[in-house]
């Protein structure tokens, strides 16, 4: 019998103890052992479940139990789950979280403390909800040298743009029925702002490229500033407003790491990864593209993730398994502004014609976009071939000459 502990009782956690409770028997076949649920830990009361007695409010007790072999956080958030953890890994208790951030933060020091104690630290389900994508990345396509990875990050975010582009639902419409159904962050700041999506990157960059990327380390944009406008200049540029996550192996050794809202044409793959749906392109040498899609939140296929690494947890109790990555490196991360672009840009002025021939005269070429349902002010284009920086620095130029610059998107190559 295997003795586990799940700290946190909310959508994942009882996810956790759904699946546990309904697949008890294949769970059985498959760890080749029992694996009972001995302790739930959450700051609420909840009577009436099958598992009311295994509720306590008092980690300590957890920790001093030497029958609990494995500790499940589900609880979200860098306190006090990281200190919980740590103390776990450093008691001989192997940890499984679904938790991006504690990852994304502190994954470096905490998979360094598990090989210390020859224990695993397993987090399956925190890129991609259900999604398969950490063990493929780390054995499955361990043969390649992985060159780029880029893709849909966040279910909240993609369900959104669905739901404003498909149904022409609010903003705040959208944010709430994602709320409604769990898919939302206890903060929903962290979903629409990017930087979920920025804290899973930075896990799959550490993962695939073997140095720990920090989530402050990196160049992210939300949706937020999205409008309906946008979405139409999309459509006729032939594609959809994605919010992208991506990291490229540059030759530098340094890697060009961002989040930010991106055109995706029509014929890209992740173009119809719609709804919660996530979908995850990684590049490798010897494979060429291989791309991941499915469920990216939600209770069940969190909860699938979490409850295949704890099976993972029982089968190798002796023989630890293998991931890990080195701490942050300096210089590691490319110079954002430095990077080359592609963009499409908003603007407005007394006339959409005038706008558009300011920016002729700063950017010199640009390619005007007609909107399907045009705005009498507004004018948008897109330009290529700059860098970050000099992006910018037309932007100003244009803003200088009265020109409003409503929204710049850049344009994915994916
Ligand atoms: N929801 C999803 O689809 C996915 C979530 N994740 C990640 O999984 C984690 C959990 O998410 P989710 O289940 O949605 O979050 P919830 O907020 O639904 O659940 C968290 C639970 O933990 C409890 N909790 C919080 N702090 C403590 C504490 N100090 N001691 C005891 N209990 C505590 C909360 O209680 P209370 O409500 O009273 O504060 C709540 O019941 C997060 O890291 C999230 O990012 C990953 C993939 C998908
Ligand atoms: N809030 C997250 C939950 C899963 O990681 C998302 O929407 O993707």
């Amino acid at each position: 019998m295997a003795y586990i502990a799940v700290l946190g009782h909310g959508v994942v956690g009882s996810g956790v103890l759904e699946v546990l409770t309904t697949h008890t028997a294949s769970i059985t076949k498959r760890a080749k052992e029992e694996i009972k649920v001995k302790y739930i830990l959450d700051l609420k009361d909840f009577p009436g479940l099958p598992y009311s007695d295994c509720f306590t409010k008092d980690f300590q007790v957890i920790l001093n139990d030497p029958e609990i072999q494995i500790v499940v956080e589900v609880m979200g958030g860098l306190h006090p789950a990281y200190d919980f953890v740590k103390a776990c890994l450093e008691n001989g208790k192997s940890v499984v979280t679904s938790n991006k951030e504690l990852v994304a933060k502190k994954g470096a020091e905490l998979l360094a403390i598990a090989q210390r104690n020859n224990l695993n630290f397993l987090f399956e389900a925190s890129v991609g909800g259900g999604i398969p994508i950490i063990r493929p990345i780390s054995q499955c396509l361990a043969a390649n040298e992985v060159t780029e990875i880029a893709g849909i990050l966040n279910g909240t975010t993609n369900f959104i743009l669905t739901k404003m582009i498909r149904e022409q639902m609010t903003f705040g419409d959208a944010l709430a029925l994602a709320q409604k159904l769990g898919y939302a962050e206890r903060d929903p700041r962290a979903d629409v702002e990017g930087d979920d999506a920025c804290r899973k990157i930075c896990i799959l960059a550490s993962l695939a490229f073997g140095t720990h990327v920090y989530p402050d380390s990196v160049y992210t944009e939300g949706i937020t500033k999205i409008t309906l406008e946008d979405v139409d200049f999309a459509d006729v540029w032939g594609g959809v407003i994605k919010l992208i996550g991506s990291v490229k192996m540059l030759e530098s050794g340094q890697v060009h790491i961002m989040v930010c809202p991106m055109f995706v044409h029509r014929g890209s793959q992740l173009a119809s990864v719609d709804d919660v749906f996530n979908g995850i392109m990684v590049r490798g040498d010897a494979t060429g593209d291989v791309v991941f899609y499915g469920k990216g939140a939600g209770k069940l296929p969190t909860a699938s993730a979490v409850v295949a690494d704890v099976i993972d947890c029982v089968k190798h109790f002796k023989a630890r398994k293998y991931l890990f990555w080195d701490e942050a490196k300096p210089n590691y991360i490319a110079d954002f502004g430095s990077m080359k672009t592609s963009a499409y840009v908003r603007v407005a002025a007394e006339s959409g014609d005038a706008a558009y021939s300011a920016a002729e005269s700063v950017f010199g070429s640009v390619t005007r976009l007609l909107a399907k349902k045009p705005v009498e002010s507004e004018a948008g284009f897109t330009v290529s071939g700059l860098t970050e920086n000099e992006l910018q620095e037309k932007l100003a130029a244009l803003e200088e000459r009265g020109v409003r610059v409503l929204n710049r998107i850049r344009i994915s190559d994916y």
